[in-house]
């Protein structure tokens, strides 16, 4: 099951791009076994146009079928073996691509929104962008060594 980063903003080098990578690396290396992954980053810039702009490039970002994860700091909470479930349970259903949006400034606008499986809450704070990234990565990593059964997750 293949899962694709749909986010704002052009991200070069710096310490969360360095995690990012880290991680999506590692989740690629733990997943293959599992049939999950890899993970690819879809990065999106809308010049003008605000949330609406934003949500229709993140969309065209979104493979056919795909189920869709918009982080969203007013959606739902989930421990992170739950969100390993959630991520197998897919897989086992023979679903090919997941995606995750994760918004610019301004949040979502409703058409992502309406377009969502789930709005996934990393917490009540808000986040900017990037770290939500960095935890997005981490948590696909952890999801995978939770189903692979490796030390890593210790909760
Ligand atoms: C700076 S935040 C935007 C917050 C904006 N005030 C709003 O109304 O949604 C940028 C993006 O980071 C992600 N994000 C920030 N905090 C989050 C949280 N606690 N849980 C999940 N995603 C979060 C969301 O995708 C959000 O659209």
């Amino acid at each position: 099951m293949r899962i694709r980063i749909c986010a704002t903003g052009r991200v070069r080098g710096g310490p969360e791009a360095a995690l990012i990578d880290v991680y999506l690396t590692r989740f690629g290396r733990t997943g293959r076994s599992l049939s999950l992954g890899p993970a690819e980053l879809h990065e999106v810039e809308a010049k003008k146009g605000g949330a609406a702009e934003e949500a229709r490039l993140l969309l065209r970002g979104v493979p056919d079928g795909a189920r869709l994860i918009a982080l969203d700091e007013r959606g739902r909470q989930m421990g992170s073996p739950d969100f390993a479930g959630l991520l197998a349970g897919w897989r086992d259903d023979g679903i090919g691509d997941v995606a995750f949006a994760i918004g610019g400034a301004e949040g979502h606008a409703p058409e992502l929104r309406d377009r969502a499986d789930l709005l996934l809450s990393f917490g009540t704070m808000v986040w900017p962008h990037m770290l939500a990234r960095v935890m997005l990565a981490e948590q696909l990593y952890r999801a995978a060594t939770i189903l692979a059964g490796s030390p890593y997750h210790k909760a």
